[in-house]
């Protein structure tokens, strides 16, 4: 479990994150998506110990990074800045690592094996590819079997192969009970993943709720035109609808197309257009991790 309380980090008296507040479940994935610049890595940082909040609390399993005993067996993170020294191989990298956090020689070839690296095992890291790369990092993160994983931007550099199988490790360690808090500048790449998301923008959080109530937001738009848009507009705000205009095109919500239909029937004006226009769940995003102006 992860809880993110009140989360405020200043730099040179500049908030880069101001009272944050979420909460990341066990049994669920949850996406921390905005946009760059918003605080997400920020947050990751405090919560993860490398970084001091300047008030606020981050938790992990209820407690602060630096009081977990043992917190490479109780939280496994993946971070932007990558790994390791290049002329080390994938196999010397995670036996050092598996070393420092006290796990056996034994789930290094494990681990190589899950995530696709048993091949390649013995190359240098420096001649991995980024993908490859991102699947050290991600088994690096599970050497010590923590119940927490924490990923930043992990879909950078994976390509669709990649991410489907990211997509299924990740759903498999939330289906064995586990935590899993993964950050993206796209709500698109992590549709398929989450379980609940929580949007940031400009330090601050804009929203926490599951996809589901974020996808139940989608609120049918239509775009209408026909001969007098003025006296549609009349009728449509008449019968209760919202009504705007780019000036070619009525955005009407509120009703049905079929309602609109019959409307403009009544009024004896004739439709040119009558489309539903729901916006995708990327556009919400984007209106909703757009700047707080
Ligand atoms: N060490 C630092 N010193 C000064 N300002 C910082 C520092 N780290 C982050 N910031 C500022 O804090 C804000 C949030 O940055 P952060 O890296 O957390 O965003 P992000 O959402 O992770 O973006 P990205 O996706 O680009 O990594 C930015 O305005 C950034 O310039």
């Amino acid at each position: 479990m992860i809880e993110i309380r009140e989360l405020t980090k200043t730099y040179g008296g500049v908030d880069a994150v101001k009272d944050v507040t979420f909460t990341a479940s066990p049994g669920r994935v949850t996406g921390f998506l905005g946009m760059n610049g918003s605080g997400k890595t920020t947050t990751l940082r405090v919560l993860l110990g490398l970084s001091r909040a300047t008030s606020g609390r981050a938790l992990v399993n209820g407690r602060r990074y630096r009081d977990l005993d043992q917190p490479l067996r109780q939280v496994g993170a993946v971070l932007e800045q990558g790994l390791s020294h290049p002329g080390q191989t994938g196999r010397g990298h995670l036996r050092t690592q598996a070393f420092l956090c006290g796990a056996s020689s034994g789930r290094v070839d494990e681990l190589l094996e899950y995530v696709g690296l048993a091949d390649a095992g013995s190359k240098r890291t420096g001649d991995y590819s980024l993908g490859m790369r991102q699947r050290l990092a991600v088994a690096t993160a599970m050497l010590g079997e923590p119940s927490v994983l924490v990923l930043d931007e992990p879909a950078n550099g994976l390509d669709p192969s990649g991410m489907a199988w990211l997509r299924g490790l990740l759903r498999g360690h939330a289906a064995a009970g586990g935590t899993v808090l993964i950050s993206s500048h796209l709500l698109g790449e992590l549709e398929q993943l989450v379980d609940d998301v929580v949007i940031i923008a400009d330090g601050r959080v804009r929203l926490a709720e599951p996809l589901e109530a974020l996808t139940g937001r989608q609120a049918l738009r239509l775009r209408v035109r026909g001969r007098d848009p003025h006296a549609l507009w009349a009728a449509f705000e008449q019968a209760g609808a919202g009504v705007t205009t780019d000036g070619q095109v009525l955005f009407v919500t509120g009703l049905t197309p079929e309602d609109a239909g019959e409307i403009a029937y009544e009024v004896r004006q004739p439709l040119y257009e009558l489309t539903v226009d729901t916006p995708t769940l990327e556009q919400l995003f984007f209106q909703l991790a757009g700047s707080a102006e």
